[in-house]
């Protein structure tokens, strides 16, 4: 098992936000996230790479705790895309790509050749290469979340986590990111609020609910109109896509 995830609990000074998550990742699948605002997707994410301190519970990765791995270490081995990357960033697309390869320079160690052809095959990969002198704080919504991908994909790590990926992208940068993750194949955890996007890039699903995990397991097992009205409280109709033949939902008028 690629992650194991056991009896994971986060807290707050009154409040439960995570409670006694235990979840198996298969190396190299793509698993998505799922559950309302405030169900607790970017709080385990946050647990799982290391901004959130878990009160309970273990994670291991490659059969390492990554709880207590050093951070560089870690960084290595776990891309990240948050929600909040903050605006703060005073640096040229370029150079917040090339921060993707930073977990792999030692203290001082300037970007070498080989780190300048990744951040190049990387910003034209994600049709960025005309941006690269720009400001990032400059960029539209869209723009940000794409050189922020192009970050991530620059690390070259073999587990990246995805806090809503498709956060800002209209839908041809949205398949098109989620095509280039896909093929990636690499180990991906990712919260997803799209439940059809989900469903067409995800092997398995995880649902969660006030900081538990309702259901999990793969996407036609987890997708029917009872899970999704007890976790959306919306009605919906559910069907087969054609191609992937995975369950896909079509929202109806109340
Ligand atoms: N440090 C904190 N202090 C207090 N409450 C917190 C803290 N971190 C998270 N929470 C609360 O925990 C709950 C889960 O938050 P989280 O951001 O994980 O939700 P989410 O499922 O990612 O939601 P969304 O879909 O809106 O992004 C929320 O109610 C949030 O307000």
């Amino acid at each position: 098992m690629k992650l194991s995830i056991e009896n994971l609990s986060f807290k707050t000074a009154n409040t439960n936000i995570l409670s006694d998550i235990s979840l198996d990742v298969e190396a190299n699948s793509f698993i998505g996230v799922l559950g309302p605002n405030g169900a607790g997707k970017s709080t385990l994410l946050k647990c799982i790479y290391g901004v959130n301190t878990p009160d309970k519970g273990s994670v291991f990765f490659e059969n390492k705790n990554l709880l207590t791995m050093p951070r560089k270490e870690r960084a290595r081995k776990i891309a990240v895309l948050a929600q909040e990357s903050g605006s703060q960033f005073d640096f040229s697309v370029e150079q917040v790509v090339q921060m993707g390869r930073y977990p792999h320079k030692k203290t001082l160690e300037n970007y070498s050749k080989a780190d300048k052809k990744i951040v190049d095959e990387t910003l034209e990969k994600l049709n960025l290469t005309s941006y690269r002198n720009r400001f990032f704080n400059t960029l539209s919504g869209g723009e940000k979340q794409r050189v922020l991908i192009a970050r991530v994909l620059a690390q070259e790590a073999d587990f990246i986590i995805l806090d809503e990926p498709t956060n800002h992208l209209d839908i041809g940068h949205q398949i098109g990111i989620m095509n280039i993750v896909k093929n990636l194949g690499v180990t991906v955890l990712a919260a997803i609020h799209d439940i059809n996007i989900a469903a067409l890039y995800c092997d398995n699903l995880v649902v969660l609910k006030q900081g538990q995990i309702v259901t999990s397991g793969t996407t036609n097992h987890v997708i029917n109109k009872t899970t999704i009205k007890d976790t959306f409280n919306i009605d919906v109709d559910v069907y087969q896509h054609k191609t992937c033949g995975k369950n896909h939902i079509a929202y109806n008028l109340n």
